[in-house]
């Protein structure tokens, strides 16, 4: 979709009233002027991406565009659901959007329960992946901050069109003119990204680009101990536990995807617990704990796909006392390697092919 990131404001107008009382899930409707605005190419669909009321706060936000074919409505709406519990409706406001990704089609399910089931995986989806440093950086976009509080701030012809006022220029569709900068290199990508140029591959290197598959995922997902200590966000692992929902591995590899193409690992992925663990006792001294860096179990799941990736690439051949990749090495074997290849040399002997007797026992 060449339009996203794509911007655009319009006045919260009624819609059928069935957002909060039928799903729980209020949504605010832009007016026609604003759906038929749209890009040929954003589609029907559901969509995540930021928002923000008048010149409030910017906040993760979901939007249904299309028909929804669950009601069968006649009329195309765009329906943004703000990811923050507001005091009040906020009718008649002015709504700022920026559509940054795509999540799936809209669908007609059998039951309300599915339907608000759909809604809600979107909403969890939504808020992972905007946290992708990317995605960070359009919430702090201009376009929020010049946002106008009200229709009456925006001149009547536009009033509920993607049209906005910068410092009073009428003249200057900052939306249309971010529509386009983000755009600017579709048309070449492979001559003008704005990704870092990697150096070719050295000759029988991996070339494939790595992506994981949804089944993988659940199943390393499956794999997991629960019992095991988690690192920080052990909500969205909880959450991913309920891989008996067939959202889960979906979203999950949605986002290792993402991660893997971008070649970004996004900051929330990367931090840790840091646990204390005794060492020796008595304890005297602060060295006497080792610190252990608990890392999200979601990391860890990536991790494990990414690892089997790299050993399916490792060659035949590799040599036997590299320790990262091979399996069955701990580090106690490691350590009974060194120590040989040490008491080797402190034997006056200079060479270090005389102590592989003594490591002939590790396991290949
Ligand atoms: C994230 C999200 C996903 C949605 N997915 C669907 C869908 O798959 N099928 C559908 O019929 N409606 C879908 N909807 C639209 C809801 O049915 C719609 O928001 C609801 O009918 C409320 O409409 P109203 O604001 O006009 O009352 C979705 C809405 C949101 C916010
Ligand atoms: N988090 C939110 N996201 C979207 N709209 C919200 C939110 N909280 C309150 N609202 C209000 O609820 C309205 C949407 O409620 P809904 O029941 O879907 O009615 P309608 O069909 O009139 O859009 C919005 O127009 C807005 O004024």
């Amino acid at each position: 979709m060449k339009s996203l990131p794509y911007f655009c404001r319009g006045e919260v107008i009624r819609g059928f009233g069935r957002g909060s009382k039928e799903l729980g899930i209020p949504t605010a409707n832009f007016p026609d002027s604003v759906v038929d605005n749209l890009p040929a190419d954003i589609g029907t669909g559901i969509y995540y991406g930021w928002a923000c009321v008048g010149n409030g706060d910017v906040y993760k936000m979901v939007m249904s565009i299309g028909w929804n074919p669950y009601y069968k409505n006649t009329k195309k709406s765009m329906e943004t659901h703000v990811i923050h519990t507001f005091k009040e409706d906020f009718y008649g406001e002015i709504l700022s959007v920026v559509l940054v990704g795509y999540i799936r089609p809209e669908r007609s399910y059998n039951s309300l329960e599915a339907l608000i089931a759909a809604i809600n995986s979107d909403i969890e989806e939504a808020k992972v992946t905007l946290e992708l440093p990317e995605h960070l950086k359009l919430r702090d976009d201009n376009f929020f901050t010049s946002a106008p509080s009200s229709s009456s701030a925006l001149p009547p012809n536009t009033a509920s069109t993607s049209q906005t006022i910068i410092n009073g220029d009428l003249s200057a569709p900052l939306a249309e003119e971010l529509n386009c900068f983000f755009a600017r290199f579709e048309t070449s990508q492979q001559h003008h990204s704005s990704a870092p140029v990697l150096p070719p591959s050295p000759p029988g290197s991996c070339t494939t680009p790595l992506t994981v598959r949804e089944h993988d995922v659940g199943r390393v997902l499956l794999a997991v101990n629960p019992r095991k200590a988690a690192g920080p966000r052990r909500s969205t692992w909880q959450g991913a536990q309920g891989v008996r929902s067939p959202a889960r591995p979906h979203t999950f590899a949605r986002i290792f995807n993402l991660c893997l193409a971008q070649a970004v690992i996004p900051p929330f992925l990367k931090s840790a617990t840091i646990i204390p663990v005794l060492k020796k006792s008595p304890i005297t001294s602060l060295n006497d704990y080792r610190p252990v860096a608990l890392t999200p179990v979601i990391m860890k799941c990536f991790e494990r796909l990414v690892l089997q990736h790299i050993k399916d690439y490792l060659p035949p051949d590799l040599y036997p006392y590299q320790f990262t990749y091979h399996a069955n090495r701990s580090t106690d074997a490691n350590n009974n390697i060194m120590l040989s290849i040490q008491s080797s040399r402190t034997f006056s002997s200079p060479n270090w092919s005389l102590s592989a007797p003594a490591i002939s026992h590790v396991p290949r």
